[in-house]
């Protein structure tokens, strides 16, 4: 049996007062216990974070880190072993924003996911289509790829401590939200191509569906065999929405 896990991006949205109130909203929810819940701040806030979330079984993660795991040379960066040392134990790898407006590709992202790892961290990878990549029939070719990049060069054990998330780019951000099928049948390949190569490995693993979630439509894709959570972003900034999609996991 897979725990659930919801996770709310935050994206690059706070300022030290917002993150104070959403922090302080977020310690008062009444979280389910068979709920993993985790949290990705904005860099500049996870040591915030970490603190007004001390003593809450929230976890913190970051949205991105560097291609190598210890400190350097690196201008602008932030090292894997520097989130441990923040209080992190996830990151967002290959998030679509980042491999559309920052133009992160899978051999980038091999070396983020493995540099996390390396420091314990667990890496978040994110995957998807576009719209136009869905129109052309191309959905599982596409997230296919994306996952077997990583398969293909870290091996599929690499999974046994990683979660995957399932984002369809036009579902994020925007109002639409795949269907509880259409997440399904995503999710269901997700595990298949995963399954081809361990079937242990392939039935640990979270996958979570992202784009898009509410209150309002949590149950519902949360219900689906292979849809273990949800990683949510607009609504994870109302602690309130957001305790209400955690507990919609619970049930
Ligand atoms: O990482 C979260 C996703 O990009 C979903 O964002 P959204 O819930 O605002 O659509």
């Amino acid at each position: 049996m897979r725990r659930p896990m919801v996770a709310g991006n935050w994206k690059m949205h706070g300022t030290r007062a917002s993150v104070a109130e959403l922090t302080n909203g977020l310690r008062h929810l009444a979280l389910p216990s068979g709920v993993d819940v985790a949290v990705f701040p904005p860099c500049l806030y996870i040591n915030q974070v970490v603190d007004a979330l001390k003593g809450k079984s929230i976890s913190v993660g970051a949205q991105n880190s560097a291609v190598e795991s210890m400190q350097g040379a690196l201008t602008g960066e932030i090292a894997p072993s520097q989130l441990v040392d923040a209080g992190c134990s996830l990151v967002l790898i290959g998030h679509s924003e980042r491999r559309q407006i920052m133009g992160e590709q899978d051999k980038m992202l091999i070396r983020k996911f493995a540099a996390a790892q390396a420091c314990g961290l667990i890496p978040v990878l994110c995957v998807g289509e576009t719209l136009e990549q869905r129109e052309a029939g191309k959905t599982l070719e596409v997230v296919g790829r994306q996952l077997g990049s990583i398969i293909e060069d870290l091996g599929v054990g690499a999974f046994a401590k990683a979660v995957i998330a399932y984002e369809p780019v036009w579902a994020i951000g925007t109002g639409l939200t795949a269907s509880p099928q259409q997440a399904q049948d995503v999710h269901a390949a997700i595990r298949a191509q995963l399954a081809a190569e361990n079937s242990e490995v392939a039935r640990g693993v979270r996958l979570l569906y992202g784009g898009s979630v509410k209150a309002a439509n949590a149950a519902e894709l949360f219900g689906m065999p292979d849809i273990d959570g949800g990683l949510i972003g607009g609504a994870s900034l109302n602690a309130d929405e957001f305790g209400a999609i955690c507990r919609a996991a619970g049930n």
